[in-house]
């Protein structure tokens, strides 16, 4: 998107690339700056999908153990709440996510209009990323799947256990679609969708928290108080951006050039 990228213009260097179905229009949008303004930046993936799209852009791609500090992250996300929170991990990349938003600077979500939700977990439209990595269009195939919780493989069980005395009476194992059984992480791990009450969901960070105590638990795709900003595509053409402190804008077709 052009105006999130504006935002990654002027001096930065080190860049993190998220993941997720807007994802290469941002990889696209830097691409078109072209080779003299990208030449000494690096690009840091969070993931396979991330990587690929680097590499077939002809970008120069780093990690995170030689940037540890990154100017600014841009990634998409499952849903983002008013306070600019967000579930993230449908396509279970959010380990690798949240440590490319904690090095950053400047942490900024790109996501279509139907992300936008006043709780996380009420909007029935999730992550489109595993069915477009099926190859298929068919975004009738929404699910409410809740908190994305990356897991040892050896602990699942015991922490499927705990997530339900938690309050995730539903959470399960996410399965894989083209192979039996689990999906498996970038990072060798499991997955499990935990979907909590609206009133566990309107308190993200405590119930974060209490995620991420449970023992086994890698990491958890909820990311609290992380984003500066969050640029929502309309259906239209238009963006919408929402800053951390309230603030909002809107751009419309043309501010796209
Ligand atoms: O694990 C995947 C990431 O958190 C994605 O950024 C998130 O799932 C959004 O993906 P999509 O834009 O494909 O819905």
């Amino acid at each position: 998107m052009a105006c999130a990228q504006r935002k990654a213009d002027g001096d930065v260097q080190v860049i993190g690339i998220g993941s997720g179905s807007t994802v290469p229009f941002v990889v696209e949008r830097i691409v078109a700056q072209g080779p003299e303004v990208n030449k000494d930046r690096v690009f840091i993936p969070t993931g396979f999908q991330s990587k690929e799209l680097i590499v077939e852009a002809h970008l120069r791609l780093g990690d995170v153990d030689q940037y540890p500090t990154i100017d600014v992250t841009i990634d998409g996300a499952d849903e983002v709440d008013k306070d600019l929170n967000c579930i993230k991990g449908g396509g279970a990349c959010h380990l690798r996510e949240k440590v490319l938003a904690e090095a950053a600077d400047t942490w900024i979500i790109v996501a279509d209009y139907r992300k936008n939700s006043d709780v996380l977990g009420k909007n029935v439209w999730s992550s489109s990323t595993a069915m477009c990595r099926n190859g298929s269009d068919d975004v009738t195939l929404q699910w409410k799947q809740g908190v994305p919780v990356e897991v040892a493989p050896f602990a699942y069980v015991k922490v499927l256990q705990n997530l339900r005395t938690l309050g995730s009476e539903k959470a399960s194992l996410r399965m894989a679609k083209m192979k039996a059984g689990p999906i498996v992480s970038d990072n060798g791990n499991f997955v499990i969708d935990a979907p909590f009450p609206e009133e566990q969901m309107k308190d993200p960070f405590t119930l974060l928290g209490r995620i991420k105590m449970l023992t086994g638990v890698v990491e958890v795709g909820l990311f609290c108080h992380m984003a500066k900003a969050v640029y929502f595509g309309n259906q239209d053409g238009s963006v919408t951006a929402k800053w951390h402190d309230g603030h909002a804008e809107h751009y419309d077709n043309s501010s796209e050039d």
